[in-house]
């Protein structure tokens, strides 16, 4: 798959410039189908482009499946013998679940405790968005952090804890406009309540930044 980036920061997102060409004519041609099938003249003005835009943007989000999350950590791994906890909170999580493929977005608040190595703080970050911009369940997804983290950097503990609102669930079928879900996992020191606790009120409170 051929992805590249201009560096451009578009909304905070770095905008993709570059698209497989022939994954990008194939998915035109099925969500041209998918319009008319929906009822829509794809021939008229406004959705010229759109079986374009969807292609492109259906790869902008499913690009996670061309990033390796272990690669990502290994490239900012330093000694440092710093051991106690380290909290990256509400990293924006913008995910796709694999049910209806619609969106589910929300944050993640990601922390571990060191064992001789550290990694790049913005690379916990890049991990979340490597699982998240994938066909998901946000169980899943929270799983897949916890053990790259645990698996990459061998920490003495990994937390993961995701809040996010279903597209799924509000805009469509039970229509709940107000549901978040939780779920989170644990590895290491944080399965002691008194560490997990620490974590959790961590991340509860409010920064002032
Ligand atoms: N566990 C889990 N379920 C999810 C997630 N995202 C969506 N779902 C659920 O996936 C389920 C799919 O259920 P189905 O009964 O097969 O699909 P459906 O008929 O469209 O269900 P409704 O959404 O209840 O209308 C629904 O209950 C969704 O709420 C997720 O991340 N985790
Ligand atoms: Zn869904």
């Amino acid at each position: 798959m051929e992805f590249s980036t201009n560096g451009d920061s578009h909304n905070g997102f770095t905008k993709i410039e570059k698209y497989n060409q022939d994954t990008t004519e194939q998915l035109m041609f099925h969500y041209k189908k998918v319009l008319e099938l929906l009822g829509e003249d794809a021939e008229r003005e406004g959705l010229l482009k759109t079986p374009l835009r969807v292609a492109k943007a259906m790869q902008f989000l499913t690009q996670g499946y061309h990033n390796n999350p272990e690669d990502i950590l290994k490239s900012a791994i330093f000694k440092e013998d710093y051991r106690q906890m380290v909290i990256v909170k509400d990293i924006e999580v913008y995910s796709m679940c694999e049910h209806h493929m619609l969106p589910f977005v929300g944050r993640a608040h990601v922390a571990y405790i060191p064992n001789g190595t550290i990694t790049g703080l913005s690379k916990i970050a890049r991990v979340v968005d490597a699982f998240a911009r994938r066909l998901q369940v946000q169980e899943r997804l929270t799983t897949q952090i916890k053990d790259c983290i645990q698996n990459t950097l061998n920490p003495l503990g990994v937390a993961v804890v995701i809040e996010a609102q279903h597209m799924c669930m509000s805009m469509r079928g039970v229509q709940k406009q107000n549901a978040i879900t939780t779920t989170s996992d644990f590895t290491g020191a944080f399965e002691k309540v008194a560490t997990r606790e620490e974590f959790i009120r961590l991340i509860s409170t409010k920064s002032n930044y």
